[in-house]
């Protein structure tokens, strides 16, 4: 069996309440979609805006491997713009409880049901697929909705949906009510919200029950308290439930911060799959465990969904935890640094302090007493960036007690920086940047970034990390810490040092 994925998270979940994507947007989470593997895009809805009708025709010129979806009401009005934006199918969506036709709708019934099912005629005369749609489904009388699904089937519908809208299904209620629903004579979607925190659990049941299609939004953004994650869904479908879908799940993890970056949604740090926890281990007796056997602490690999493991310092860390990650910073130490590097990250742990990479490493090089091997000392930044002048920066290092000034420019300020900062130690030493990777740890303008990257110099390649509110100075801080870590490592070397870290 193979599950059909809807991917809807640039129509349902753009409706989270303060998103709005721009056309280039939606193009550039549409492609990551289709490369992703997902069957269906709900891109949109085309009577929405201007600027919706021309996200939805840029994605449908793509002639993308997915069927590219608008939703639509039963409205001649939704169905013509949908038309017109040239995309391949509709979501067709017509209430169906007595709740929402008779106070939202303010119809009768049967007009209802008439006007739904000569929108199905009339998109089909004008060459759509429709996918029909049954809104707040699970709250509508049973016999309304397998007539108007039925009817809808009659008319030319290839599937049919039914919605869950404000997620009041639990898992047992979504196995009945979808198995229910499945034997009418057409494919079944699955459409579940997460007002409960059961959205995925809803739509694995309802997939276990019959249907064959499920409606899904990454990081599970969308109306409220979202939608059922697609993450979540494929992983549990992929190895829970040996199911396959199409998707490549080693993309996960990317399409997630992407549209994490792009809609200003940021997940919290537990979440399944994609939270930036998913696959972070601190208490010493699960790292030792995945030392051991990785599989002890982890349900899947992280590789699986585009992920690396991560070992984090704090109060509960053990040795082997430890020992791992002085090996990851090539720090070599003897049983006495060892026991006191362990002891000050316990303390800072018992005070309430997170232990970075960046205290670990600071706290190492104290107890190996390197500190003061600070070649490069940072004297002085400046830089101006905007939309009229080139990026230029001009820094004043001190360099073994000497004072150079340089300047640089670059693409931006932090390029601009780092092309000063490399100029003014070409003397000293050709240091190379091998990676830079910023992420912003809390949402807002004033969020913390943080800076990691590698450098490398000879044969040696150190990673190191800066947290700071300016991107800017979390860039040189990073790069200067890099430096000073590689050439007092060169310069133990160079006097004989038994013990030099890298
Ligand atoms: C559960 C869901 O996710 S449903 C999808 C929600 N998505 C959206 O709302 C998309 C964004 N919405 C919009 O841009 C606008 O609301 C528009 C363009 C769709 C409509 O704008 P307006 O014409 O100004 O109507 P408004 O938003 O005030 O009210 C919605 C209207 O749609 C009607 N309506 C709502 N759902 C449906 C439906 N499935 N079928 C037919 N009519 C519907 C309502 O009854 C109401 O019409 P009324 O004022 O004649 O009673
Ligand atoms: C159509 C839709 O998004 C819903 O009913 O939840």
């Amino acid at each position: 069996m193979q599950v059909k994925i809807l991917d809807t998270t640039l129509r349902d979940g753009e409706q989270t309440p303060g998103v709005s994507l721009t056309p280039e947007e939606k193009l550039r989470i549409a492609l990551r979609l289709d490369d992703l593997g997902v069957d269906i895009i709900e891109a949109g809805s085309a009577i929405t805006s201007e600027g919706e009708r021309e996200a939805l025709k840029k994605i449908a010129e793509e002639g993308l491997d997915a069927e590219i979806c608008s939703f639509a009401r039963p409205l001649r009005g939704d169905i013509d713009e949908a038309i017109k934006c040239d995309v391949d199918s509709i979501h067709l969506v017509v209430p169906t409880s007595e709740l929402h036709i008779k106070d939202k709708l303010r119809k009768p019934p049967s007009q209802v049901k008439e006007e739904a099912i000569e929108s199905v005629e009339y998109a089909k005369d004008h060459g759509l697929i429709v996918e029909f749609s049954a809104e707040d489904a699970t709250r509508s009388d049973m016999q309304f909705l397998k007539g108007i699904l039925e009817e809808s089937i009659s008319a030319g519908a290839e599937r049919i949906c039914a919605c869950d809208t404000v997620g009041i299904l639990t898992p047992e209620r979504a196995y009945e009510f979808y198995g229910e629903l499945s034997k009418l004579k057409a494919p079944l979607s699955v459409h579940c919200h997460n007002d409960f925190g059961l959205a995925v659990a809803n739509s694995l049941m309802g997939l276990r029950a019959g249907a064959s299609e499920v409606h899904a939004t990454v990081n599970g953004i969308g109306e409220r308290a979202g939608n059922a994650a697609l993450e979540e869904i494929v992983v549990a479908l992929h190895s829970l439930y040996n199911v396959k879908t199409k998707i490549n799940t080693r993309m996960l993890y990317e399409t997630s911060k992407m549209v994490a970056r792009l809609t200003g949604v940021y997940i919290q740090p537990n979440k399944a799959i994609v939270g930036e926890n998913a696959f972070a281990h601190e208490s010493g007796i699960h790292v030792d465990g995945i030392l051991k056997k990785a599989e002890t602490y982890e349900p899947i690999t992280p590789e699986l969904v585009g992920r690396e493991r991560r070992f984090v310092m704090g109060k509960h860390i053990g040795t082997s935890a430890l020992k791992e990650k002085l090996e990851e910073f090539d720090f070599k130490v003897d049983e006495k640094q060892f026991q006191q590097i362990f002891e000050r990250v316990k303390s800072l742990g018992d005070m309430g302090k997170c232990v970075t990479d960046v205290d670990l490493q600071a706290i190492a090089e104290d107890v190996l007493g390197i500190v003061e091997d600070k070649i490069v000392n940072l004297e002085e930044v400046t830089v101006v960036s905007g939309n009229k002048v080139t990026p230029t920066a001009s820094v004043k290092l001190r360099i073994n007690e000497k004072e150079i000034l340089e300047a640089g420019i670059g693409v931006g300020p932090v390029d601009a920086a780092i092309v000063a900062i490399k100029k003014s130690l070409e003397d000293f030493a050709d240091i190379k940047l091998e990676e830079y990777h910023v992420d912003a740890i809390t949402g807002g303008t004033d969020a913390l970034i943080d800076v990691i990257i590698k450098l490398r110099y000879k044969d040696k390649i150190i990673s190191a990390r800066s947290t700071q509110p300016d991107i800017i100075m979390a860039s040189v801080e990073a790069f200067i810490i890099g430096v000073n870590r590689l050439l007092a490592n060169e310069k133990m070397r160079k006097n004989g040092d038994r013990n030099p870290r890298i």
